[in-house]
């Protein structure tokens, strides 16, 4: 097949991780007869300093042309004055609202290898295999803000139409898998979230009888998250609620290096990005984990340009080379043997040229299946 893909690397480890994505897909295309035509785009800091805009007309049109989007990330310290009124978080914010990209897709599965390193006690990280469906475009990171000399305003919003079509992706993943849908929201206290859990509840009843719907308050949600992951399965929840709980839920897999995204909309391009920021403090090193830009690119193999087979190989690819032990110094630990990002991405390619189609030997039990 023949697809275009625009690749906004962004700042700080965006271009060191976004690098490896992309070499995973070349070989990808070298290996099964494709045709990745790649463009490069500016957003975030980048941009900033190039044009003086977070994400230039010329970059959303470049998306909109395409059939997917990898994004590395964005920001750092060098655009981080408070009283800045350009900013690169903005870059991003309006490229999901320009690809009307509203379904965020955050799947958190623990590689067993990495169980016995983990913050957390290795038998309550068996079994966890969960996905976070995180609106994407609304909420409070789109609401007016104001702000003078001693107070400041974020408004939230959400509109029924809103939360339905989130409400609906979750519900079709939750129907494909045990069925068990858990929404996260704070209706003790927030109007948004009793418009939520109300919508939610009636999306469930009249159009999905086969899923079984829990609530849970955020707070609460936070608490479980740590102390049964394994209970969950697919979590909706609107976009701060999601942004949050995903960094969390990234200590269950072992680093935030690990966690991939897709960002969906109705039609047009998907937007594949690592959940991880442009990690200053690691930024410029080369050891960065590549592992999430990847699953990311496997994301996109899969969502948009529906290459299942290609997308079980790369995911197999990084499930064996973390089996392997082809760590980057946040999954090996301090002081321990790791590898660079290249070297890690060196490992992922080598498997994925080597690889034949292995749709009956990927399943979400042995593997990523993202
Ligand atoms: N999607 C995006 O582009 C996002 C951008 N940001 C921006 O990124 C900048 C830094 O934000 P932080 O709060 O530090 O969050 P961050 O996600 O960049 O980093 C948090 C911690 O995780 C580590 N980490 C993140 N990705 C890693 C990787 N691939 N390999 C190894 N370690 C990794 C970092 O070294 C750091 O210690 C800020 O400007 C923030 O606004 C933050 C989140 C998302
Ligand atoms: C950088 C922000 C706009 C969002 C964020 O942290 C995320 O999407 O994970
Ligand atoms: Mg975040």
């Amino acid at each position: 097949m023949k697809a275009k893909i625009a690749v906004l690397a962004g700042d700080g480890i965006g271009p060191e991780v976004t690098t490896q994505a992309q070499r995973v897909l070349q070989v990808i295309a070298d290996n099964w007869d494709h045709t990745f035509e790649f463009e490069d785009a500016l957003v975030g800091g980048a941009a900033i300093d190039a044009v003086g805009d977070p994400l230039p007309d010329s970059t959303l049109k470049t998306c909109r042309e395409s059939d997917a989007v990898l994004f590395g990330a964005i920001g750092g310290p060098k655009w981080d004055d408070p009283n800045a009124k350009i900013r690169p978080e903005q870059g991003l914010l309006r490229l999901r609202r320009g690809l009307d990209a509203f379904a965020n897709i955050r799947p958190v599965k623990p590689h067993p290898d990495l169980l016995e390193a983990a913050p957390l006690k290795a038998d309550r990280l068996e079994n966890v295999d969960l996905v976070v469906v995180r609106e994407l475009t609304g909420g409070i990171y789109f609401g007016k803000k104001t702000r003078d000399a001693d107070r400041a305003t974020d408004e939230c919003a959400y509109s029924v139409p809103e939360i339905e079509r989130i409400v609906r992706v979750a519900a079709r993943i939750a129907a494909d898998r045990s069925g068990q849908l858990t929404s996260v929201d704070k209706a003790n206290v927030l109007e948004t979230s009793r418009l939520w859990r109300a919508t939610t509840e009636r999306v469930i009843r009249d159009e999905f009888p086969q899923v079984r719907l829990e609530h849970v308050l955020v707070d609460a949600a936070a608490m479980h998250l740590l102390q049964k992951p394994a209970a969950f399965d697919v979590i909706v929840t609107e976009n701060m609620f999601g942004d949050i709980l995903t960094d969390e839920a990234s200590v269950l897999a072992g680093s935030m290096g690990l966690l991939p995204s897709a960002s969906l909309s109705d039609d047009g391009p998907g937007l594949y990005e690592p959940i991880h920021g442009s990690a200053p403090d690691i930024a410029g090193l080369g050891i960065a984990n590549p592992y999430a830009a990847i699953l990311s690119a496997s994301m996109l193999l899969r969502h948009s340009l529906k290459l299942e087979e290609e997308a079980d190989v790369v995911e197999r690819a990084v499930w064996r080379v973390i089996h392997e032990g082809v760590l980057t110094t946040d999954l090996a630990g301090e002081g321990k043997r790791s590898v660079n990002t290249q070297a890690a991405g060196d490992a992922v390619c080598e498997i994925v040229a080597t690889s034949t189609p292995c749709m009956n030997m990927c399943s979400r039990e042995f593997g990523y299946r993202f």
